[in-house]
């Protein structure tokens, strides 16, 4: 199993960390721009290989990645404070098209797993770019959103994020929402769990706090310390696994739907299993009449921007 992962900033090091910690490919190569950036971080981290399971890691320009697997592509531009991940469309979208060309011409049928913003519309333009069919072409989506849900519910409840079964679903990104008719925890709906519990909170109100410390988290980490990089790397290294040992997982990642609501040839992210060969399906939703109006909305402003770029013409 060879991975390559495009882009050796803080996201794709995080990826390849995370990646070697679980002992998940027997190669991992790491591409960049500057390719002695690449090479420093391969070296650093095969460092590491006697107290993991060891992995050839090395790192420089595209034609170390010939004959991957599956090509993880971080590389572009990161919000600046305020701005918006829909902002990084202009720079991230041609960039993307230059790396998808790259990319293909050493590797032939790469499981593509699109991580750089903003990643519903980059995951359009690199399956749009590279011809692969759509199951073989996948973003990483909301699942950093969905797993920062469950984290922010575990603390409200006292609870073990890993019981928590909530999704985090639409664009990664503000017009995301929440499937809170679907959450439960070990079963038992939400909206159940909550009028039983003993915490006395004020139901509505934490739900709706919750989904703004969620939907909010990647710009107050930004405000802090300049940019995210841990929970994705780990995020990612969840859907490598799914694909690695075929583990057909339901993950929020983001795939294009051919039709939804009448909107076209639209990414993003729902529950979906992940295997081998990418996505093999995706779970039917059962959403309230707000959630469903929600969701619509998402796609929508997904579907606007990828109609302000152009393909093919540059
Ligand atoms: N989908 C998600 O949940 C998340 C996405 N991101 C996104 O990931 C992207 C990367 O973020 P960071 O790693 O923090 O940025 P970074 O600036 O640390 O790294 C980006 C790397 O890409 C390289 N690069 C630029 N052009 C390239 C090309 N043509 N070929 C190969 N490499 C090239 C740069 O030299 C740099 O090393 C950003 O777009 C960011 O918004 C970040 C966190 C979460
Ligand atoms: C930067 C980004 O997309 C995130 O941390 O959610």
């Amino acid at each position: 199993m060879k991975i390559s992962i495009i882009g050796a900033g803080n996201v794709g090091t995080s990826i390849a960390f995370a990646a070697m910690i679980k002992g998940l490919a027997d190669e991992i190569v790491l591409v960049d721009v500057n390719e002695e950036l690449a090479k420093g971080h391969a070296i650093d981290l095969s460092h590491g290989n006697p107290y993991v399971k060891p992995v050839k890691i090395y790192g420089g320009g595209y034609p170390l990645s010939e004959g991957s697997n599956i090509v993880i592509i971080t590389a572009g531009r990161t919000q600046k404070t305020g701005e918006s991940r829909l902002h990084l469309i202009g720079d991230n979208a041609k960039l993307m098209k230059h790396i998808v060309q790259e990319t293909l011409s050493f590797s032939k049928a790469p499981l593509l797993l699109i991580v750089s913003n903003p990643v519903d519309v980059l995951t359009w333009v690199a399956w749009k770019e590279s011809g692969l069919p759509k199951y073989r072409v996948i973003g990483s989506g909301t699942t950093l959103d969905t797993a920062r849900l469950r984290q922010n519910i575990s603390r409200h409840c006292h609870l073990d994020p890993r019981s928590i079964h909530a999704y985090v679903i639409g664009e990664h990104g503000d017009s995301e929402i929440v499937s809170w008719s679907t959450a439960n925890i070990g079963g038992v709906l939400l909206g159940e769990f909550c009028d039983n519990c003993v915490n006395n909170c004020q139901g509505k109100d934490v739900l709706k706090k919750i989904y703004e410390e969620t939907k909010n988290a990647a710009y107050q980490i930004i405000k802090k310390k300049g940019s995210t990089y841990f929970g994705i790397g780990l995020a990612v290294s969840k859907i490598l696994e799914a694909v690695i040992n075929d583990s057909h997982s339901v993950l929020t990642v983001s795939t294009i739907h051919e039709e939804f609501e009448g909107i076209k040839e639209v990414p993003f992210s729902v529950p979906s299993v992940i295997g081998r060969n990418g996505l093999e399906r995706v779970l039917p939703l059962n959403l309230s009449l707000e959630e469903q109006e929600g969701l619509k909305k998402s796609a929508l402003t997904i579907r606007s921007v990828i109609d302000t770029i152009s393909i093919g013409g540059g």
